[in-house]
């Protein structure tokens, strides 16, 4: 597989394999990869993932599962048997779950990218104090990233505003896949913290999640190279 000149995975979050489809038709596959998530899976099904990948995309399957340790480490090698190029869980299942959930990677000696959620780029410190956590936001992602890499996973998902905390603590290579990414023009929606495309590659991103601002403008493939134009080369 050639190497991607972007680093930008565009969500397509539709309510049916056509519509996600059509928008697919309209975006080069050499520019992007595409996510599929929880809304999309469930209605299209593992179909959706090969025609996505006859077109040529490289798919991030977002489910993020959180599960005891075998059922993750199963659904994640399900995952990767249908030969996704991502998949993730979330950290706070625990280091036993995502270590399991590596291994039976390993085990299969399969390359599927393995990273876990961090704290949902819709949240704010308020929303974490509501759940009983009381240390800073910040502090939060730091850890369960660390938990994530001494579990041997690939990266975590987190906002941009945390990636340069995790480049120094956690270096360059260890993926940070960073939704919440809001060209400086979008509405926010639902999500709380934001960067602009440019902000969040040189904040130490490695790749941008960006749903909306793409799949919702008016020509989605130039909305694409439009910010692929603001990235730092
Ligand atoms: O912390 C997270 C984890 C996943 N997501 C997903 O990313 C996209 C973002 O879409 P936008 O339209 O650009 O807001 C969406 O599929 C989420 O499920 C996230 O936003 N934050």
């Amino acid at each position: 597989m050639e190497t991607y000149v972007s680093p930008i995975i565009v969500a397509l979050d539709f309510p049916s394999a056509e519509q996600a489809l059509v928008l697919a038709d309209q975006l080069d596959s050499k520019l992007c990869r595409v996510k599929v998530g929880k809304e999309l899976f469930t209605r299209a099904g593992p179909s959706i993932l090969t025609a996505l990948h006859q077109r040529g995309f490289e798919v991030f399957l977002d489910l993020k599962y959180h599960d005891i340790p075998n059922t993750c480490a199963q659904a994640v090698l399900a995952a990767a048997d249908q030969g996704v190029w991502m998949v993730n869980v979330h950290a706070s299942g625990g280091l036993r779950m995502m270590q399991a959930a590596k291994e039976n990677l390993v085990k299969h000696s399969l390359k599927t990218q393995l990273i876990a959620v961090t704290v949902l780029t819709s949240m704010s410190q308020a929303d974490l104090q509501e759940l009983g956590v009381e240390r800073s936001l910040e502090q939060q992602v730091l850890n369960l990233a660390q938990l994530t890499h001494q579990a041997g996973l690939d990266g975590v998902v987190c906002s941009a505003q945390e990636a340069s905390l995790l480049e120094e603590k956690l270096g360059k290579a260890f993926l940070k896949v960073t939704p919440g990414i809001r060209p400086a023009t979008s509405s926010t929606d639902d999500q709380q913290r934001i960067m602009t495309p440019e902000a969040a590659m040189t904040a130490g991103s490695t790749h941008l999640v960006i749903g909306r601002p793409i799949t919702q403008a008016k020509e989605p493939n130039q909305a694409l190279e439009a910010i692929i134009h603001l990235l730092p080369q």
